[in-house]
Formats: structure tokens, sequence, C-alpha cells
């Protein structure tokens, strides 16, 4: 896995790695590449290091003589190249580099400076109307908010339940011309894979919530919710089912669980651990779960929908130490 420091997110949104051992492939992967336009350099590349020194080529695909995809796209994996994946079931050791703490449903200029002073990386809009955390993506409060954050270094993250493709785009580009509000979308309410694969064309990186039981899980219940869509190349979220509100219900998980699924996930694949995540508690979580993300949204508020600064600091300080 390649994960570059998060200085430069305007340039690498995502970076995946793709191992393979069978040289027959390549032509037809070179061929998938070249026919998606997306541009190919065959230098090789074994080492963070050099794939940091790439950081300003303008390759987005780079295909080692170790058999080894690189790729620096702005936006998700070309189509071909996706196809490629599960063409020859090419197990993903790397995915989305996604962040690694999210403070989710900002409402603010100063939510947003607190959290990039505090440490965080990532923040999220919630375009949930039902939810307490709720931003209008037609407000011009809320585009602000999103300049903001994106001058801030901060990823943005779009929180969705059951919304359309056509709903979720024009939320994301509230008046044609204007930039994205968003980098990556969360899909957090019931969508079937063929509504996310619509929701693809939008050209965001997707991360799927997946809510599971509070309760202790063995590892088949976890990898039935997950599996689907880690192989359709998606980030998960894990987060505790929240019931009709979907999210920020403040439940946790049960963190030995969500460790012992890991740990058996060879793919290791891209997780970001959620539910009821407090500055009390986080630490304890991430040592139990093996976390290496973490994503909080009631766990930082003192009153219901509003953040709370010396809670987002004192869980970026225990989550990120
Ligand atoms: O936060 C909400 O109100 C919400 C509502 C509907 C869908 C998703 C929502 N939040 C998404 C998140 O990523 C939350 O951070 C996640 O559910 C964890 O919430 P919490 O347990 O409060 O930390």
């Amino acid at each position: 896995m390649v994960d570059f420091p998060h200085t430069t997110p305007s340039v690498y949104r995502f970076a995946i790695t793709l191992k393979f051992t069978d040289y027959s492939v390549y032509g037809y992967l070179i061929q998938a590449v070249s026919e998606d336009q997306s541009r190919l350099s065959r230098k090789g590349s074994e080492s963070k290091q050099v794939a940091a020194s790439l950081r300003d080529a303008k390759f987005p695909i780079l295909v080692s003589p170790r058999c080894e995809i690189l790729y620096f796209g702005e936006t998700r994996l070309p189509v071909l190249v996706r196809k490629f994946i599960h063409t020859f079931s090419i197990p993903i050791e790397g995915s989305l580099t996604v962040f690694r703490v999210k403070i989710c449903g900002i409402k603010l200029k100063s939510d947003v400076d607190c959290v990039r002073a505090a440490g965080g990386d990532a923040v999220g809009l919630n375009f949930f109307s039902k939810s307490v955390r709720y931003v209008d993506p037609e407000s011009v409060s809320t585009m602000e908010l999103s300049i903001h954050a994106q001058n801030s270094g901060l990823k943005r993250v779009g929180v969705f339940a059951n919304a359309s493709a056509e709903a979720i785009e024009k939320a994301i580009r509230p008046t044609s011309g204007h930039p994205n509000l968003i980098d990556i979308i969360q899909l957090h309410g019931d969508e079937t894979l063929a509504e996310a694969r619509q929701v693809e064309s939008i050209g965001l990186p997707i991360l799927r919530a997946i809510k599971l039981p509070t309760s202790p899980m063995d590892i088949g219940k976890i990898e039935r919710s997950v599996r689907p869509w880690i192989d359709a190349g998606y980030a998960v979220l894990l987060d505790a089912d929240g019931g009709a509100m979907h999210g920020g219900s403040g439940k946790t998980l049960d963190w030995a669980s969500i460790r012992t699924w890991a740990e058996s996930d060879q793919q290791r694949s891209t997780w970001i651990l959620a539910g009821g995540l407090h500055p009390e508690n986080v630490s304890e979580a991430i040592r139990l779960s093996g976390a290496a993300r973490v994503d909080v949204a009631s766990g930082v508020e003192e009153i219901r929908g509003q953040k709370s600064y010396a809670k987002i600091q004192a869980f970026c300080q225990a989550a990120l130490k």
C-alpha cells in the first residue's frame, strides 16, 4: 500500500496498489489503460520514496516491472482498469487513501478551523435532510463552508442516505459550472450495489457505510456485509446500526469482533471505524479494533448537532497519538 503525506490532498486523492503475478494479464492491462486514455508509464516504482518523487509527475497510472499498478487519480479508477481488476480477480492491497480522522456533520467555518488545528484531515458535510447535522447544498453558506474546508487542506466527504444518483449529482454541483462541493461520496443509507454503480458515474470516490449490530459478531457476519462492497472497489466505514436515522447514533460496535475480522482479511482492505466514538473511548477503540482511521459525529458535540471545539481537540489528540 502506498500512503502519501496528507500535505498535497488536492494533488492525490488516492493511490491504489495492485499486485499480480501472471505476466499475460500485463498486455491486457496496458490495452485497457490506453483505451481509457489514461497516461501510462512503465517506469518502475518499488518504494514509497520513488512513488513520492512522482508526486508532481503527470502519470496517473504506473505499471512497474514487478507487476504492480500504482494509480494516482483525481477521481475513481478508470472504468477499464476496474474491469481488469474484476476480470482477473486481482486482490487490491491498498485502496482509497481516504483520511485518518474525519469529523462528521460540521456546519461552520470555525468547525473547519478547529478540525484543521486539531490535526483532523477530513470533514463530513451531511446532506441527509432528516439529520440534525444537515447542511443545505444549495445555500451560499454551504458553498463557502466547502471552499473553506478545501482551502484548509481537508478532505470533504458528502454524506447521503438513500438519495438517487441524480439528486447526489445535483447536491454536489448545485449550480452548473460550479466546482464540486465535496471530494468523496459517503453512502450511508440502504443503497444497493446497483444503485451505487449509478452514483459512480458522478466520478468521485465512494465510501460505503456498513451498518452493523452493536453486539459481538463472527467473521462471517462482517464479511458478508462488507465483502461485496470491498470487491466492488469501495472503502468501507463500519458504523453501528442507527435504525431509521441511518447514522450519527452514538452507538458503539464490538471492537474486538472488528479486529478479528480485520486480521482475517487477507486483502487488508481500507476500512474506517465509526459509531459512538468520543474523546474518552477513541484510543481504546483503536487499540481493541486495530483501526487506522476513525470517524465521529455526535461524540464531539456538547449540544446535539453543534460541534464542541474542546471535544474535537481532545478527540483528535487521542486518536492521533
Ligand atoms: O450524523 C448524522 O446525523 C448522520 C445521519 C444520517 C446518516 C449519516 C450520518 N452520519 C454519518 C457519519 O459518518 C457519522 O459520523 C457516523 O454515523 C458515526 O456517528 P456517531 O456515532 O454519532 O459518531
